[in-house]
């Protein structure tokens, strides 16, 4: 099957001259989860409002079910639900009234039932005739989502879903996004945080600069992450690793120089100790130990550091 959202060599150079987006390539599946997690400034905000047809590439072609962004953005539009970052909401009409001209918006027929059923699934029922701007915040981050999902997308954005949102808000939106899994709707979402996007989703991509840095299966990793290597410096160099050192993560340099260790730091037991043990015990003499992280986990580190400054 054609992938539902397919991203080609996406270029955005802003009116100023800053370039925001540079090079991205990214194919989205149809009735996946795909985080998309970097740090302040990185260009996901950017690259979902293109994808969304709201901000024009400069360079590149994004397409939505088949539909060109830019000259066939009615239809591709269509597809498509963004819950953006920003509140942008009519304050003086009612909950209910919102969420029902957007679906007209989206030239669908009125369809009472499946309005009230989102705004149940959103704890936003017992609201539905208060106006906008009696709401609190976590309520108007509510009506933003229900508007997002009046017209039935088959894509949905969710644009930092969870930014300085309490925990029911939170619960709520995952059993949503838990129910638009199951109906097979795609889902996008940008975020700061490793733990978010490790829960929900499929596939993590990870924006730094404006480009993809990666793009990996969820699973794959975060068993990646938190590997690191233990490189012992031996004193005489072996042609072999001896008998009863041999184990699963230990290789000999090219060399025999060196023994390199690969272990999982978040395991219960490392096996560090163990090797070290076994090292005497095999009467090699070390001459320096060093440990290194995994170029991924170099990346998180990087994107951590950014996020805090
Ligand atoms: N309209 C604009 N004109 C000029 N520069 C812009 C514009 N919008 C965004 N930028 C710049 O483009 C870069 C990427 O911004 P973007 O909002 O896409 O990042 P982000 O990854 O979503 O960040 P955040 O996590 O803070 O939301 C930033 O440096 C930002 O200042």
């Amino acid at each position: 099957m054609p992938p539902i959202v397919s991203v080609r060599d996406l270029t955005k150079t802003y009116k100023g001259g800053f370039t925001a987006l540079s090079g991205v390539t990214l194919d989205i599946e149809e009735g996946e989860i795909i985080a998309l997690l970097g740090p302040n400034g990185a260009g996901k905000t950017t690259l979902i409002s293109t994808i969304c047809g709201i901000t024009m590439p400069s360079g590149g072609v994004v397409e939505v079910g088949g539909h060109d962004v830019v000259r066939d953005w009615r239809r591709a539009r269509d597809l498509i639900g963004l819950v953006p970052q920003e509140i942008a909401l009519e304050p003086f009409s009612t909950v209910w009234n919102n969420v029902r001209f957007t679906r007209g918006l989206y030239d669908r027929p009125r369809d009472d039932a499946h309005l009230e059923r989102l705004l149940r699934d959103l704890s936003l029922w017992e609201k539905r005739d208060a106006k906008v701007m009696e709401l609190s915040g976590g309520m108007k981050r509510r009506v933003l989502i229900a508007k997002a999902l009046s017209h039935g997308p088959r894509v949905l954005f969710l644009d930092e879903p969870t930014a300085g949102v309490d925990v029911e808000l939170r619960r709520d939106m995952w059993r949503v996004v838990a129910r638009l899994r199951e109906e097979g709707v795609t889902i996008i979402l940008t975020t700061h945080y490793i733990e978010e996007a490790e829960a929900i989703a499929d596939r993590i991509g990870v924006i730094s600069k404006g480009r993809i840095m990666l793009v990996e299966r969820t699973a794959d990793l975060m068993a990646r992450l938190g590997r690191k290597e233990l490189r012992i410096e031996l004193t005489e160099p072996v042609a072999e690793i001896p008998e009863g050192l041999r184990r699963e993560g230990l290789a000999r340099t090219d060399d025999g120089g060196a023994l390199v260790y690969t272990y999982d730091t978040h395991a219960s037991r490392t096996g560090i100790t163990a090797l070290l043990a076994d090292l005497q015990a095999a009467g090699l003499q070390l001459a320096d130990l060093s440990t290194s992280a995994s170029s991924l986990e170099d990346i998180f580190v990087g994107l951590v550091k950014e996020d805090t400054v």
